[in-house]
């Protein structure tokens, strides 16, 4: 049968019911009337206990109270109750009825979703016609069995990229919550650029007391986030010439830290713990070295910026809620994942790490960058780096696409990129490589001055640029470029002086230029070069 035109629908919030987990004292009709009310865009009756009778019954008030809203009803595996209520569409799982076969039973214009867990099956459903998919597991969920099949954030975007060049919808599931939502659309993203149509929820919403509150959150979340999205892109249009004005705007943010001396959060590694907060002291902000789970929710409420360093990697726990909370206060999140090529844990844990928050920066050494990036051109002796990339602007603009945050690649030649723009510092003296914990303290200085630039952003963009879609206010390319520069140059300041005889001398003279460095000083003694794609 050939396939009409579908009518367009808003896969924005897309409810899927579950009777089951409604809160006591709320009716499941009520319950659902609340959620549409607060912004669900589009319903899913989903029984999976019900006999045919029942689940008739429940799809037939559920569509009279979808009409009464004009909100799209889809039916859940069953193209028999679709058809007895004229719903809007069937959603399929794997193992239900093949889409030409659903298709040739129901209406032409009826809209068919599918589930798809990996690529190739998204790959089928856009062949076979589908006119959506529902990508999950995306995070792991009380609501049904999705072991083996959670697919992380990271990773929804090599299936949107099957999308590419079609007009099929997407939604993602599994997880989704009001604390997780704008996450998870940020990184949801092909190489193409192509972002999710929606995100499709269960308990947030149904186990809810108050469920026209929780969907007014999520839907106010998924709104402001398809508006940031949507809105011409911020970044500078990038050329040499103006990166003059982008290393005035990276050093002036030394003014602000001096001004508003932020707070700091750093959990790092044993070995640094002591130099990387009097590192932070000397640039003008204060630092907080708290490790301890159970504080991370009041600390992110305070702090300009977390820096999680995982040197020493005793802190997962901390690190894990530090970041998620840093997320929902649209605090920076500095990534510095110490060594992570070197052992099997550190690369899961970065991974886990990396599936529960979103870095606004990862800054690495070049066997750090190549672990996370999949490239085994460079290799790592300890947490050590064991060379350089042939091609460090492709390396890290890869990584920095696949992670949707800023990369920092360290080095005799500092690389920075936001995924399209790389920037190339050529400051730092060779007694840095000399001491321990200096690649610790550039994470130090870039996460200070990530709080800096949320701090101007705000100041002059008004406190309301916090409230919209985006994980964080600000240009984190201008932050970690005034952070590299600021260790980098106080690093050429103290090699200088002459009561610097080596390596032991060399610290403490290195923070002292830190103290003193100011704007002017950095911004004329940058070295920078620009490679635009
Ligand atoms: C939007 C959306 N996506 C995925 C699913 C899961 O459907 P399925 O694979 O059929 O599994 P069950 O829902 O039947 O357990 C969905 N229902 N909706
Ligand atoms: C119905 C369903 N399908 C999934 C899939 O991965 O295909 S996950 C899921 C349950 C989603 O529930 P919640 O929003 O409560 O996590």
């Amino acid at each position: 049968m050939c396939k009409a035109i579908t009518p367009g629908i808003d896969y924005s919030l897309y409810l899927v019911t579950g009777r089951e987990l409604l809160p006591e004292g709320i009716t499941y009709i009520e319950s659902l009337k609340q959620a549409i009310e607060g912004g669900v865009t589009v319903v899913q009756v989903r029984e999976k206990k019900a006999d045919t009778g029942e689940f008739l019954q429940i799809a037939r008030e559920s569509k009279e109270l979808c009409d009464q809203h004009n909100i799209p009803l889809i039916v859940n595996d069953r193209i028999d109750i679709a058809l007895a209520i004229r719903a809007t569409g069937v959603h399929l799982g794997q193992t239900d009825m093949p889409v030409a076969v659903a298709r040739s039973l129901l209406p032409p214009d009826t809209i068919i979703g599918v589930s798809c867990n990996t690529p190739e099956q998204v790959e089928k459903a856009v062949q076979d016609g589908a006119d959506y998919v529902g990508l999950g597991a995306v995070y792991g969920t009380q609501t049904k069995d999705v072991s083996g099949k959670i697919i992380g954030p990271r990773k929804v975007g090599l299936r949107l990229e099957k999308l590419d060049g079609t007009n099929v919808k997407s939604v993602v599931i599994g997880g989704i919550k009001t604390s997780n939502v704008l996450r998870t659309l940020h990184v949801s993203v092909s190489t193409s650029g192509r972002t999710v149509d929606g995100v499709a929820v269960v308990s947030d919403i149904v186990a809810s007391k108050t469920p026209r509150e929780s969907a007014r959150t999520l839907a106010s979340l998924v709104k402001a986030f398809k508006l940031a999205s949507s809105a011409p892109a911020l970044a500078r249009p990038f050329s040499r010439q103006l990166s003059d004005s982008l290393l005035h705007d990276a050093a002036a943010l030394l003014d602000v830290v001096r001004k508003h001396s932020p707070l700091i959060h750093q959990i790092t590694n044993t070995v640094v713990t002591n130099q990387s907060a009097n590192a932070t002291l000397a640039l003008g902000a204060s630092p907080i070295m708290a490790t301890s789970p159970y504080e991370m929710e009041d600390l992110q409420k305070a702090t300009g910026a977390l820096l999680i360093n995982f040197g020493t990697i005793t802190d997962k726990e901390g690190m894990l809620q530090a970041g998620k909370f840093a997320n929902l206060n649209k605090k920076p999140v500095v990534f510095d994942p110490v060594g992570v090529g070197a052992t099997a844990y550190r690369r899961s844990t970065a991974s886990e790490l990396l599936n529960t928050w979103q870095a606004s920066i990862i800054k690495g050494n070049a066997a750090e960058i190549g672990a996370l990036a999949d490239s085994v051109e460079v290799q790592a002796k300890g947490v050590d780096s064991g060379g350089s990339f042939k091609d460090p602007a492709a390396v890290i603009r890869q990584l920095a696409r696949k992670e949707r945050c800023v990369v920092v690649l360290s080095g005799v030649v500092d690389y920075i990129t936001n995924g399209e723009d790389v920037v190339a510092l050529h400051n730092g003296h060779p007694l840095l490589g000399q001491i321990t914990g200096s690649g610790c303290m550039l994470g130090t200085a870039v996460a200070t001055f990530a709080a800096a630039e949320r701090l101007r952003t705000l100041e002059s963009e008004g406190k309301g640029a916090d409230e919209e879609g985006k994980l964080v206010s600000g240009d984190m390319l201008v932050a970690a470029v005034g952070g590299v520069l600021a260790l980098t140059v106080a690093s050429e300041l103290a090699a200088a002086r002459e009561d610097v005889k080596g390596s032991g001398t060399f610290l403490p003279a290195l923070i002292d230029e830190l103290g003193k460095l100011t704007p002017e000083v950095i911004a004329s003694r940058a070295k920078a070069e620009v490679f635009s794609p």
